[in-house]
């Protein structure tokens, strides 16, 4: 209200031609009584039928005039509502360029609100109407009944005052309710909206049920709100009865009295004139206006000038942060599933620049697939920081996070569809050359060439895994996300079909995680992480094989069954020579365990364990030399 108060007193020539031209429309309202009691008294009671003609002759040409005024008014209004609306679109694309500016979405602002003027707009011109309408009706008709039977205007006035009061109270209630329905009905398009975008992940993952519970309180929301208006309604209607009816009823019950006390036959009907076609459709159009248009103007309005507001700060999506670059950074990262669970990951450094190539290994079930996800910034560090291009991950949203990195698990998700719908689907604007490129990087060629071009419909379950895998893999190398990481990504593929695969990705720019699953995987790595369920020795090859038993283990064991490592036990498991710890426990430092038992028994390497320690029988803890 501040901010229309503030415009209107910022376009008084304006206002001034409205006022104008609207008591010119109002001079039917104050003739037309007056003019109809004339009539009938001066005229067709007193047998001058041409004189009751001669006045009904002067209220037409009044109207003629008030149409007139009319017409000019709509002219006037124009003078006040397309600069209203310049000054919102004004506000609304500056802080929508101030939110783009510092990485919102300012076209999605630009679209939205702009509709939101329009709203503003029409409401607004139809408010000013409604009310200066009301204002000039009723007080012509109030003068018109004064000079008529000024008791009888006095006898009126107070029941249309009731009515007015009664709705000016409730105006607070209906302002309220209104934009509690604006709200929800809001928040069920934005929550429907995202369900029917991703309606067929939805069928493909079987979670229909749990989307639709998740809508319902949504729409039960939206409902509840639409009947707080429809109340509102009600009372609305409420008013208008005392305002514009009883003053009817006050004249029908007071027309005895009125004549007796020397009140003409005209005048009464003159009074009747008056309050139902002037007064009356005055108070509908205002009562029905306000409660509705007027109440919407101001919800509306509200929400352009917050959204649009004066600083960047303000900017609906300014919050959105973006990374500078793909580069990765773990600091003293520790996690664990549960409040009182041992830690999955523990203390763990970690960077990762442009062009890196990283390989994780570790036995099954030790926390590889764990730590991808937070450097997917799909798990949250429980202690320490995890960021990405110098963001904290966790202040990164899901749409942001997706243009940045691009994760694909061992199980590929391909749905129903194209073909090239699966593969565009990270990145929709690719074009066909694009898809040739990541096909052919990726190995995909002669899939495509056997279901017969990006056009044709891929059935799921009628590609084997392997297949399901690459047609992820080119959806990745597809994806704008510079960080890839690749958990498992290639298991189901041949040697060559993997060889081909990360070398695609590691000649794609931005760093590359792979969760190894064989041990050329690590070989093609510049550097490899290995976890050990209490340690993470960061190291090459080279350097692993040579001081770190459980990766020669692993490798062992990739390789196929051969001899045991010759090293002694002591050697076996204490030595870290040339190796980089990046994760560091006090276990480790006062020659705890070092391997966890879950570790060794999802390993199944027990057997191999047993070998190389013939002496022990405890099989589930390997000490450490001390
Ligand atoms: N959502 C979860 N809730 C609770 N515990 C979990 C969850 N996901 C994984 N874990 C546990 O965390 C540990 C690490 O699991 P993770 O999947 O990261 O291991 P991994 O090294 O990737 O295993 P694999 O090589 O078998 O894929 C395991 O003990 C696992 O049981």
């Amino acid at each position: 209200m501040r901010y229309l108060l503030r415009f209107l007193r910022r376009h008084p020539a304006e206002l001034g031609r409205l006022a104008w031209w609207s008591a010119v429309e109002a001079v039917p309202a104050v003739l037309s009584g007056q003019a109809v009691a004339h009539a009938v008294d001066r005229g067709f009671l007193a047998g001058q039928p041409r004189t009751g003609l001669a006045w009904l002759g002067l209220l037409a040409a009044a109207v003629v005039l008030g149409a007139a005024g009319t017409r000019n008014t709509y002219r006037c209004l124009a003078g006040l509502a397309e600069p209203l609306r310049d000054d919102l679109v004004t506000r609304v694309v500056g802080g929508a360029l101030r939110s783009a500016a510092g990485g919102g979405d300012g076209r999605g602002a630009v679209a939205r609100l702009t509709h939101q003027v329009e709203i503003v707009r029409d409401t607004f011109a139809g408010a000013v109407m409604t009310l200066r309408g009301f204002l000039f009706a009723v007080t012509g008709a109030l003068l018109g009944l004064a000079a008529l039977a000024p008791r009888l205007a006095l006898a009126v006035a107070a029941p249309i005052l009731a009515g007015l009061a009664l709705f000016a109270a409730t105006l607070p209630a209906m302002v309220a309710r209104q934009r509690a329905y604006v709200h929800a009905d809001e928040e069920l398009a934005d929550r429907a909206g995202l369900a029917f975008a991703g309606l067929r992940d939805v069928v493909a993952c079987g979670a229909e049920d749990r989307v639709a519970a998740a809508l319902a309180g949504p729409v039960d929301g939206q409902a509840a709100a639409e009947r707080a208006v429809a109340r509102m309604t009600a009372v609305r209607g409420l008013s208008l009865a005392v305002a514009g009816w009883l003053p009817v009823v006050v004249v029908l019950l007071a027309t005895p009295w009125l004549i007796r006390g020397g009140l003409t036959a005209g005048a009464v009907l003159g009074a009747l004139t008056y309050l139902l076609h002037g007064v009356q459709p005055a108070l509908n159009t205002l009562i029905g206006g306000l409660g509705g248009g007027g109440v919407r103007l101001t919800v509306t309005l509200e929400r352009i000038l917050r959204a649009a507001g004066p600083g960047p700060a303000a900017g609906p999506a300014s919050a959105a942060r973006q990374p500078d670059t793909a580069d990765v950074s773990l600091r003293g990262v520790t996690f664990s599933y549960g409040r009182h669970a041992e830690p999955v990951v523990r203390d763990l450094d970690l960077d990762l620049r442009d062009g890196d190539h990283l390989a994780i290994v570790g036995p099954s079930g030790i926390g590889k697939s764990t730590l991808v996800a937070l450097l997917a910034g799909t798990l949250r560090p429980g202690r320490g920081e995890a960021r990405l291009g110098g963001t904290r991950l966790a202040d990164l949203d899901a749409r942001t996070l997706a243009r940045h990195r691009v994760l694909i698990p061992q199980e590929a998700y391909v749905f129903s569809g194209t073909l090239r719908d699966n593969l565009r689907y990270l990145r929709p604007a690719a074009t066909d050359r694009d898809l040739d490129r990541a096909v052919d990087a990726v190995g995909l060629r002669d899939l495509v060439e056997r279901l017969g071009g990006y056009p044709a419909t891929v059935t799921p379950d009628r590609l084997s895994a392997g297949e399901r895998q690459l047609v992820a893999l080119a959806r990745a190398y597809l994806s704008p996300a510079r960080l890839a990481l690749l958990d498992e990504a290639t298991c189901h593929l041949d040697a060559a079909g993997e060889a081909r695969a990360e070398r695609a990705f590691a000649d794609r720019p931005g760093p590359l995680v792979v969760v190894a699953h064989r041990v050329t995987s690590a070989l093609r790595a510049d550097r490899i992480l290995l976890l050990d369920g209490r340690n993470a020795i960061l190291g090459t090859d080279e350097s692993l094989r040579r001081t770190a038993p459980l990766y020669r283990a692993i490798v062992g064991h990739w390789d196929g069954p051969g001899p045991a490592p010759s090293a002694e036990p002591a050697r076996l498991l204490g030595e870290t020579d040339g190796l980089q710890p990046v994760a560091r426990t006090g276990l480790a430092e006062n020659g705890g365990d070092v391997v966890a038992d879950g570790a060794w028994r999802q390993m199944q390497l027990r057997g191999d364990l047993l070998r190389r320690h013939p002496g022990r029988d405890d099989t589930e803890h390997v000490q450490l030399p001390r």
